[in-house]
């Protein structure tokens, strides 16, 4: 049975929390709350393993939770849940299963698509992913020359490139000799820099393509080929140096590959959540599969977490409900990532797809335009880079920018006082975004400033912090490949159920279909010298000032 479909604006749950924003909550004060509340800290944080998350510098009050919770009840959220690991085809508009979670099913208990266990296959491919990568990792597989492996490159984009080159960075700790690269962009300039340094005879590429179709991945995978062939001449070497993560086998034996040397995965595994898959294949290169297993185990653990845990006590459905009350409650259009921890650098730019791709929906699962806000834009930077950037903006700017702030409390780099300087910080900004500072603060800094009255008046108004900028905080012991991988998970089913509640379907992404196809009329274009008119006086404009400059 497919996901119903439920308006949550016209639930009991909806009009209720419309009631509470407008004669109570628009006015909540996170330092009258606090004041009001000594135990609001230990009312709103849970712990998961070794992970912490603080949610109590939101502008919420029991109350709010209370209907929040209503809201997702009503919106019918656990038979979701149950719906989305049981392998119902909750993706409706391509008809699939959306069972990323079995990937990670360390249970290994049986996850049935269409009559079928689909454990034995994940496992088979699992044991696959692990000899070929001890192989190459060991040095026993060998280049046709003989030469052991000593580079990767991954291509492929969207999915099959951000979800591994965000781990293979986050794990860099964890790193072996191999050179992990990743070429995505189909500007030449990515693969043509990539390549500059490196030796056909140790290099191992990677073609990563759910569909094997994808004109940025099949655009570089062949010039990779020429590339590799230019020094390697013989067709048949090409089996040592290229292997595929795919679902399309057809398409991955035309392009010469050995099927022997492709991983499959499945069309109940999207894109922008395939890490878990064959796409994790660069994973376990550059890590070892023992930690790609326990990237795994922490995704499981999350899993089992979100699945069986009451919603008052379940880390992704607060996180959800949390996004719900700000988008639509507070109208905030956006949402910071804010990674205190430098191996995180590519999550928000992970997450942006994984949030955006999944819920930058306007059409809800009856087939009917929204008249509410779904997906927030997502963004952000590495702390304390971000501070030094754009907090200007978080603090004082118009806009309301609820964020979350993640940090380890053990470094992988143990260096002087690094940590200390870098956690004080992460510390700081949620204290001065959620309480700010007042006049009178103000004032009493300037005491003995040696500054005249009228100086104190005029710079005080800018000095002043008005606080109340919500936050969550996401304490972690150690950025371990376990860790890691529960807090994906969080995010992902976090993404879940705001999806469910804003009766959208996450699992599609039919709008990024109209650009390819606009671009596969305009590529022929380009290739003649034939000024263009069939086109908006714009499009035709720009198209032959670019052949005039050639
Ligand atoms: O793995 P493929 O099929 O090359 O697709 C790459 C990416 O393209 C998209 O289909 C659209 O951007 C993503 O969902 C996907 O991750």
């Amino acid at each position: 049975m497919p996901l119903k479909s439920i308006k949550p604006t016209n639930t009991q749950a909806w009009k209720k929390l419309e009631i509470h924003f407008n004669n109570a909550a628009r006015n909540f004060y996170l330092k009258e709350l606090f004041a009001a509340d000594s135990e609001r800290y230990n009312k709103y944080h849970l712990k998961i393993g070794d992970m912490l998350l603080d949610y109590s510098k939101n502008l919420i009050n029991e109350e709010t939770l209370t209907l929040l919770i209503e809201l997702a009840n009503n919106c019918e959220l656990k038979d979701a849940v149950e719906k989305q690991f049981t392998g119902d085809k909750i993706n409706a508009t391509e008809n699939r299963a959306v069972l990323h979670t079995a990937l990670r099913n360390r249970s290994n208990s049986p996850v049935i698509v269409e009559d079928k266990d689909v454990m034995p296959d994940v496992n088979a491919v699992l044991s696959q992913m692990k000899s070929f990568s001890e192989k190459v990792i060991s040095g026993e597989w060998k280049g046709y020359s003989g030469k052991a492996i000593k580079c990767i490159v991954n291509i492929g984009i969207g999915g099959s490139d951000l979800g591994p080159l965000m781990v293979c960075e986050a794990l860099k700790h964890y790193k072996n000799h191999l050179e992990m690269n990743f070429v995505s962009n189909v500007d030449g300039t990515h693969i043509a820099e990539t390549l500059k340094d490196l030796d056909p005879e140790t290099t191992l590429f990677i073609i990563a393509s759910k569909t094997f179709t994808t004109q940025e991945t099949m655009t570089n995978a062949l010039s990779a080929r020429d590339w590799f062939l230019k020094t390697a001449k013989d067709q048949r070497t090409v089996a040592k140096h290229f292997v595929a993560l795919s679902t399309n086998k057809g398409k991955v034996t035309e392009f010469g590959i050995d099927e022997a040397n492709m991983f499959t995965f499945w069309d109940w595994v999207g894109g922008r959540y395939s890490l878990w898959s064959a796409i994790g294949l660069s994973i376990c290169l550059s890590v070892g599969f023992e930690h790609f297993e326990e990237l795994l185990e922490g995704a499981h653990e999350m899993d089992l977490h979100f699945r069986n845990t009451p919603f008052e006590k379940n880390a992704p459905v607060i996180l959800a409900l949390l996004g719900i009350w700000y988008n639509n409650f507070w109208e905030a259009e956006s949402h910071a990532l804010l990674p205190y921890d430098q191996y995180l650098h590519r999550f928000a730019a992970y997450f942006q797809q994984g949030d955006m791709e999944s819920n930058g929906k306007s059409i809800d699962r009856n087939g009917e335009k929204v008249n509410y806000q779904t997906g927030p834009i997502i963004w952000g930077e590495p702390g304390t880079n971000g501070q030094h950037a754009f907090y200007q903006l978080i603090h004082q700017g118009t806009k309301l920018i609820p964020a979350d702030f993640m940090a380890a409390a053990q470094p992988l780099n143990t260096l002087g006082d690094h940590h200390e300087k870098l956690l004080s910080n992460f510390f700081a900004q949620t204290e001065a975004l959620a309480f700010g500072k007042t006049e009178e603060q103000v004032h009493a800094e300037f005491m003995n400033s040696g500054k005249t009255e009228d100086e104190i008046d005029f710079l005080t108004p800018f000095k002043v912090f008005e606080g109340n900028r919500p936050t969550n905080s996401i304490l972690y012991k150690k950025l371990t490949p376990k860790t890691l991988g529960s807090l994906l998970a969080m995010y992902e089913q976090k993404i879940f159920v705001q999806g469910v509640i804003w009766n959208i379907f996450s699992f599609d992404q039919w709008g990024v279909e109209l650009g390819k196809q606009l671009a596969n009329v305009i590529f022929p274009e380009l290739k003649s010298t034939v000024m263009v008119t069939s086109h908006d006086s714009s499009t035709n404009g720009l198209i032959n000032a670019y052949k005039s400059f050639r």
